[in-house]
């Protein structure tokens, strides 16, 4: 097995899904996220850039109304999310010394040049800051992620407009199996997989969690297309040592590999040149 390099990376987008900050349904619970934060904070002392990408506000929301039917449609769910929001902002605030700071983004403002260009320079100023953005998608005026769960991709995008060169999707599985691992309990763990081996897709299927919107497949997509633009990829189970595995430099999860930039056309291997 390749041992896993983890100094020399330097910015690192983190995205947590919901199963991590909803787990069992107890919404903004700290028994995943405390681990997660004192991950960062190793982060942090060792000069490491970090952003994080989470999700949770739709199941903070259900939570805060005390709701109980799963059955919630788009404009449910968009309420929810409105809601549930500043509660996901002030879960992570409770961890940090620091200041965090709420980025709402949508897939669109991050292919548009200019907003990107504004995006970009937030989290250049915001570093500055010393504060550490938590950036979600902005669910009240766009709902694909709600359907697909594109957080994962938000996160992939974020990565590249931020000039990541570590993308750490933390679930609550171990990474990408060869089927569901929660209903095939014969289902092996995908450790390696390498650049363009977009074969790896045909496995992911979607969510068991009510509460969570993608499943493996979106966390795929992301995965590749960070690859694609240079950035590595580790899908990891934020309910296990995997934070300490990485410290050891050892591969907690899937990692998809990054595809050397060369191999890449240059009109299209700059992550995120706006300048
Ligand atoms: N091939 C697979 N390997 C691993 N997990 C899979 C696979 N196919 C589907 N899944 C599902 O994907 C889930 C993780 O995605 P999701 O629940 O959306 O998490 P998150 O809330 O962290 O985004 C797993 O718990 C599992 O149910
Ligand atoms: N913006 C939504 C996230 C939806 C989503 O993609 O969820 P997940 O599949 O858990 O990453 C929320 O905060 O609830």
């Amino acid at each position: 097995m390749k041992e896993i390099n983890f100094d020399r990376y330097q910015k690192i987008v983190i995205k947590v899904g919901s199963a991590l900050i909803a787990p069992d349904e107890r919404a903004c619970s700290a028994e995943y996220c405390l681990p997660i934060a004192n991950f960062i904070k190793q982060c942090l002392k060792a000069n490491k850039d970090i952003v994080i990408v989470s999700s949770g506000a739709v199941a903070a929301g259900f939570n805060q109304l005390g709701l109980t039917d799963h059955q919630l449609n788009l404009e449910q769910k968009q309420a929810l999310a409105a809601i549930g929001q500043s509660i996901v902002i002030r879960h992570w605030q409770r961890f940090f010394d620091q200041e965090v700071a709420q980025v709402l983004l949508t897939i669109d403002d991050i292919n548009n040049l200019k907003r990107a260009y504004n995006a970009q320079k937030t989290f250049k100023q915001l570093a500055q800051f010393g504060a550490l953005p938590i950036v979600n998608e902005n669910d009240t005026v766009v709902t694909e992620e709600l359907k697909f769960g594109d957080n994962d991709m938000l996160a992939a995008q974020v990565a590249m407009l931020t000039d990541a060169d570590l993308l750490l999707i933390c679930s609550d599985v171990g990474g990408l199996y060869d089927d569901n691992p929660y209903l095939n309990p014969e289902a092996r763990l995908i450790t390696f997989i390498k650049p363009d081996d977009t074969q790896c897709q045909t496995y992911a299927q979607g969510s068991h969690n009510p509460r969570s919107m993608g499943g493996m497949l979106s966390k795929v997509q992301a995965a590749l297309t960070a690859t694609y633009k240079g950035i590595d990829c580790i899908i990891c189970n934020g309910k296990t040592e995997a934070y300490n595995l990485l410290l050891l430099n050892q591969n907690p999860g899937s990692w998809f590999v990054a595809k050397p930039q060369t191999q890449v056309s240059t009109a299209t291997s700059d992550k995120h040149n706006l300048s």
